[in-house]
């Protein structure tokens, strides 16, 4: 079968196709689409919607000489099949193969790689200023959803773009309208209005009969005739935000036809500064299970049946319901929880919440600082704010979290989903950095729940402090089955008691049961383990540095980056306190972890119930051969 998809190595062979074979190549690519990530999982509604609109760019522009780059880059997966990886697919986020993002290591044509929302244009920028300094002429392309479009930074980069008028920066924004749930707000609003305005293609056609019709060159036409010049639609009427920015408009353009596409980009790309092309897409345009669904277009799937379109998940309660269960609960009870999302109301469980509680629930858009430190202000309100978001985006509101909300002593309660390890989405999206940088936070207490019963528990006493930040983190997947403890000192949780004191192991959140299997294993082959859970990991506890003193060896047990994590927190509390136990520390290392299984990851780091029974038999072996004298924290 003869197939256009197939035989393109890259960009040059696709402006070399015909323009009436485009719609052939845009169904082949769908259907691609639909047919890989039906087996993988990914990111299929945003990319079905991106099919025409990454074909008219490739078209237009001559990447990689002239960089495209995709914000967020869950939408680059036609880019990736129009740059030569359609065979990389059948891999699309597996171990090895290739990546859900824009990958720097897999294509030239792969400028940066993302994942983290809203920065597209600051990299357009510094691109656009790095050739404008060396003489280089050439145009960056920043292609960014409207839901991107309301993450500060994007305006933070706007505010230089739209400052230079000579460099040529091309803001394609791809406007369906929708983040997961429909994009709210101010920028979406005034977006909104923007697409009620005549079509692109429309006002073209205005003005080019004005022009054979009338012989007179009168004001209105010179206006008109200018505009052509010019490469734009800017003699139109104004078009609010972004003109009022001093940034040409180009739109709207229907997203999904490629000649009014390559029309309005070619002249876009004619015009040598700083423009926008505004572009309407469909969410899962062209299947329909994807394009029916409302709550998120199958923004992100797992593996499902093509011809169908049924889920093959089949995996039990997750971390996420159990969580929005805790928080209607909380809610029920405490008229002063409110609830925070950063446009992810329904992956990080707060949809629930806000059915029930609509006016104390508040989606701020693709703004995580912003949460935060509106959080801090709803805190001083009055109220208990529960700020819901995925570890790794906390990390661009450290800030916000340490001088805002903790600075402050405000009660301010950050939910943790997908902490640790999540895998298949890489590097950028494993929550690894949330224990080093919270570590660091004067007054922030972290708790890391083992199982669902400890989860509702340490979301209730999260609520019930009012002093400052708290934190409760949880991974990605399945809730683990429960776990009772044996007996509770302080804060923390013994779940298995050694018949000495010899190893003292203290294992987080979800590696309790990895832990625990360990301890069994240890024990085996005569090392006695006592297990405890911590509960509440940060700071260390008083009563977590008292049991650790009676033991000759204290290991920690953590999914986390270890610089600064749990264990290396826990030994500077046991120096402090002159608590001598030798401290090793079981943790991711602090390095970028390839995209793979969250098992196949945490295996290979070493995070298995046989290697961390391994390392404490050897650690514990090696202990047991040395002279008290020698037992220091030095080779921790
Ligand atoms: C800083 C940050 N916060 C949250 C997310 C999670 N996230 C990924 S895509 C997305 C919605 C993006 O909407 P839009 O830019 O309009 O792209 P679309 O999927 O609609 O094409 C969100 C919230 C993220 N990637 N980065
Ligand atoms: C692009 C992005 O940030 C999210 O869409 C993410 O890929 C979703 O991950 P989950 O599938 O874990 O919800
Ligand atoms: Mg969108």
């Amino acid at each position: 079968m003869v197939s256009l998809l197939r035989d393109l190595t890259g960009p040059a062979d696709l402006r070399a196709l015909a323009p009436d074979q485009l719609p052939t190549l845009a169904a082949e690519v769908r259907d691609a689409l639909v047919t890989s990530v039906a087996r993988t999982g990914g990111h299929l509604g945003p990319n079905l919607g991106a099919v025409e609109l990454t074909i008219a760019v490739h078209r237009v522009f001559d990447s990689p000489h002239e960089p495209v780059v995709f914000d967020t880059g869950h939408q680059s997966y036609v880019h990736k099949l129009l740059t030569g990886r359609l065979e990389g697919f059948t891999g699309l986020r597996q171990r090895g193969g290739l990546s859900g993002y824009p990958a720097r290591a897999e294509s030239e044509h792969d400028w940066v790689e993302n994942s983290h929302a809203s920065t597209s244009l600051s990299y357009a920028d510094g691109l656009a200023k790095a050739f404008a300094v060396r003489g280089d002429v050439r145009p960056v392309v920043a292609v960014i959803g409207d839901g991107a479009l309301t993450g500060g930074m994007a305006w933070e980069a706007l505010n230089n773009i739209a400052a230079a008028q000579d460099r040529p920066v091309v803001i394609v924004v791809n406007d369906n309208g929708r983040s997961y749930s429909p994009t709210i707000g101010g920028v979406a609003d005034a977006l909104a209005s923007l697409r009620l305005r005549p079509g692109y293609e429309q006002a073209l056609d205005a003005v080019r009969a004005s022009v054979t019709r009338t012989p007179v060159v009168g004001s209105a036409l010179y206006d008109a005739l200018h505009g052509i010049k010019k490469g734009l639609k800017d003699v139109l009427a104004p078009q609010g935000m972004f003109e009022d920015l001093g940034m040409k408009y180009v739109g709207p353009v229907d997203g999904h036809d490629i000649a009014s596409l390559e029309s309005a980009l070619r002249r876009a790309r004619a015009f040598g500064g700083p423009v926008i092309v505004h572009a309407l897409t469909v969410k899962g345009f062209g299947y329909a299970p994807a394009e029916r669904d409302e709550v998120d277009a199958w923004h992100a799937t797992g593996a499902f049946d093509p011809d169908s379109g049924v889920s093959a998940a089949t995996a039990g309660r997750d971390w996420t319901t159990a969580f929005s269960d805790a928080l209607v609960e909380a809610g029920a009870q405490r008229p002063d929880v409110v609830a925070i999302t950063a446009a992810m109301l329904h992956p990080t469980g707060l949809a629930a919440f806000a059915a029930r509680f609509p006016e104390r629930t508040f989606d701020v858009g693709i703004a995580e600082q912003h949460a935060l430190t509106s959080a801090a202000g709803l805190a001083m309100g009055g109220l208990h704010p529960v700020v819901a978001v995925y570890s790794t985006f906390l990390n661009r509101a450290f800030d916000q979290l340490l001088m805002d909300v903790a600075l402050h002593r405000q009660p301010v309660t950050v939910v943790l989903d997908r902490a640790g390890v999540t895998g298949t989405d890489g590097a950028s999206h494993n929550g690894m950095w949330d224990t080093s940088i919270c570590s660091v936070v004067p007054g922030l207490r972290m708790a890391m729940p083992r199982d669902e019963a400890t989860l509702v528990e340490e979301l209730d006493e999260a609520l019930a402090v009012s002093d400052g930040p708290t934190v409760v983190r949880f991974p990605k997947g399945s809730v683990l089955p429960s776990l009772p403890a044996l007996e509770r000192v302080g804060p923390v949780d013994v779940l298995r008691r050694g018949a000495s004191a010899e190893v003292l192991l203290v294992a987080c959140g979800a590696m309790v049961p990895a832990g625990l299997a360990a301890a069994e294993r240890a024990g085996k082959q005569g090392i006695e383990v006592t297990v405890v859970d911590p509960r509440w990991v940060l700071p260390a506890s008083p009563e977590l540095v008292e049991l650790c003193r009676g033991h000759r060896l204290v290991v920690t047990l953590e999914d986390g980056g270890r610089s600064g994590g749990v264990g290396e927190t826990l030994a500077a509390a046991l120096r402090d306190a002159e608590v001598d136990v030798p401290v090793r520390c079981i943790a991711l290392p602090q390095v970028f972890l390839d995209h793979g299984s969250r098992a196949e990851v945490l295996a290979e780091h070493g995070l298995t119930e046989q290697d961390v029974a391994r390392r404490v038999v050897e650690w514990a072996a090696r202990i047991a051969d040395r002279t008290p004298s020698e037992d220091t924290h030095a080779d921790r």
